[in-house]
């Protein structure tokens, strides 16, 4: 399944191995959506296929299809209540496990899944780690009606936070806006630098027309971080660091070579 493989999709692969690793039968998994998650995705359908017995809450129709594809039987959040673990890709994190999330769309069904869960475990390549959030657009689903209001609110609130840059763009999809399936769009904030990510997280939930961002703090439990040379390492939130020291000193980390 992973012939031909450029570095950084060999990374993803093996973040996406390890991570399915920590899958225990008879839990009930929360199944991110991106093209790490998808290699998860077809892990866990291997898995499956050697008797593991697992039920999936995917993220998204997308991932939903996939998993559906490779065997794993499907539910709902609402039937399932909640979740072992939920295990997803990231566009960024930080030494803190902070998370920006949402190139691909999915952030508001992510969120929702990955805080009704016992742990959350984020799978990336190496170059998704960063010292401070802010270099990838940090995407906001935001409803159709007067979405246009609500940008203009958010230049509102942007103007008295700690962030490089303040450029808002529309999500498309050809011609016409990105449709999530919640039936929303999508603006992306370029940011460069996110200074203060718990404050922005805040200013943006608070507007009328925000459904929710994609900054996803304090929900990551661990990182399982993939190589282009096939090793996968597990970086943990270290429990007698506070959550917003950041930095290496925020999460332990264990080479696992496999
Ligand atoms: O948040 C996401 C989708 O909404 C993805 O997990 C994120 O964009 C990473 O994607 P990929 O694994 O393809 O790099």
């Amino acid at each position: 399944m992973t012939d031909d493989l450029s570095p950084t999709d060999r990374a993803k692969f093996a973040a996406a191995r390890r991570a399915a690793d920590l899958v225990e039968d008879g839990m009930r998994v929360g199944l991110g959506t991106g093209s790490t998650a998808a290699w998860l995705v077809r892990c866990l359908g291997e898995a499956v296929a050697a008797g593991t017995r697992l039920t999936g809450v995917p993220t998204s129709r997308r991932t939903a299809e996939l998993a559906r594809e490779v065997g794993i039987e499907v539910v709902t959040l609402d039937e399932a209540r909640w979740l072992d673990v939920t295990i997803d890709g990231a566009d960024e994190f930080d030494g803190a496990l902070n998370l920006i999330k949402g190139g691909g769309g999915a952030l508001l069904h992510e969120k929702i899944v990955a805080t009704a869960s016992d742990r959350m475990v984020v799978i990336a390549d190496a170059g998704k780690a960063v010292e401070t959030l802010g270099a990838f657009p940090l995407p906001v689903e935001v409803i159709p009606f007067g979405w246009q209001t609500t940008r203009a609110l958010i230049e509102e609130a942007l103007a008295g936070l700690d962030v490089a840059t303040r450029e808002i763009t529309i999500r498309t999809n050809g011609a016409a806006p990105f449709v999530t399936d919640e039936g929303n769009h999508i603006l992306d904030l370029h940011l460069g630098r996110i200074g203060d990510p718990h404050r922005l997280s805040a200013a943006l939930n608070a507007l009328p027309g925000v459904v929710e961002n994609g900054l996803f703090l304090d929900i990551c439990d661990t990182v399982v971080v993939g190589h282009g040379d096939g090793r996968a390492e597990l970086r943990d939130l270290d429990a007698a660091a506070p959550a917003q020291a950041g930095g290496a000193a925020g999460a332990v980390s264990r080479d696992l070579d496999d």
